[in-house]
């Protein structure tokens, strides 16, 4: 579970500051789609960049798994940020020389242990991952030989190779087509009601409301709508949330 309770956050403005979060309070549950939706400006990526750590609040908590983020040192939040969240961006980032499977090994090996066993271990959950989302047949490909949906799809499972308790997606489908976005809607679903994670969607489409189980809308950074969605993607929990 990710909270954000009473979330302010502003940014320098020439001789003034703007306020791009504005006492913002939202909880992203276990096993829960959470769509953030909003006009362009309204402050959905700060409460992104702010639930991922990357940014702290000028006041407010950030809750993941009961501790406050917002209270962390840099070095500590940077191991919570390893440790919990997974984080999947517009565009897939994936490194250019790296087959799919090595992207997903390079994450689940990051300050890790290079005993045998551990990294047997990595390679299983690897391999399990690929297959989740389908790339199975495509593991030994490099970015440049899969399409954006299944770059995607790569950038997915290796969000979940540590299996993060929280889900962080961010436009994940503004440079797909319809067809393989909502494919990739869909998989973030499954994939959020099968592993229980807290997962927070930025999307300005609603076209894929489909695939969300809440929606919370921001405008001009504050939040003026919670709702459940008619979400057509079954899960564990979607029937205890609509
Ligand atoms: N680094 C920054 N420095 C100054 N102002 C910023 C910064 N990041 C965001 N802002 C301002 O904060 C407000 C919210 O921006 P944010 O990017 O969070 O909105 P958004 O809803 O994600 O927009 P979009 O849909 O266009 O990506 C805007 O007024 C923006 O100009």
């Amino acid at each position: 579970m990710i909270t954000l309770d009473d979330v302010t956050l502003t940014f320098p403005d020439g001789s003034s500051r703007v306020t791009a979060v504005d006492h913002v309070t939202l909880t992203g549950r276990a096993g829960v789609v959470t769509g953030i939706t909003g006009p362009s400006g309204s402050g959905k990526s700060s409460i992104l960049a702010l639930a991922a750590t990357l940014i702290r609040p000028d006041s407010g908590r950030v809750l993941i798994g009961g501790e406050d983020a917002a209270a962390l040192s840099a070095d500590a939040a940077t191991s919570l940020r390893r440790e919990r969240i997974g984080i999947v961006f517009q565009q897939s980032n994936l490194l250019a020389s790296l087959t799919a499977r090595e992207q997903l090994q390079v994450m689940g090996e990051l300050g890790g242990s290079h005993r045998k066993a551990a990294r047997a271990q990595v390679r299983e959950r690897v391999d399990e991952l690929l297959d989740a989302v389908g790339l199975s047949a495509h593991a030994d490909k490099r970015p440049a030989q899969l399409s954006g949906g299944q770059r995607q799809r790569v950038a997915l499972a290796r969000a979940l190779v540590r299996s993060p308790q929280v889900l962080l997606v961010d436009e994940p489908t503004s440079a797909l087509d319809q067809e393989s976005g909502a494919a990739v809607m869909e998989l973030i679903a499954r994939l959020t009601h099968e592993r229980g994670t807290a997962t927070l969607l930025v999307t300005h489409d609603l076209v894929h409301s489909p695939a969300l189980d809440e929606l919370v809308t921001v405008v001009d950074g504050r939040v003026t709508g919670v709702a459940a969605t008619t979400g057509t993607i079954d899960g564990p929990v979607k029937s205890a949330v609509v």
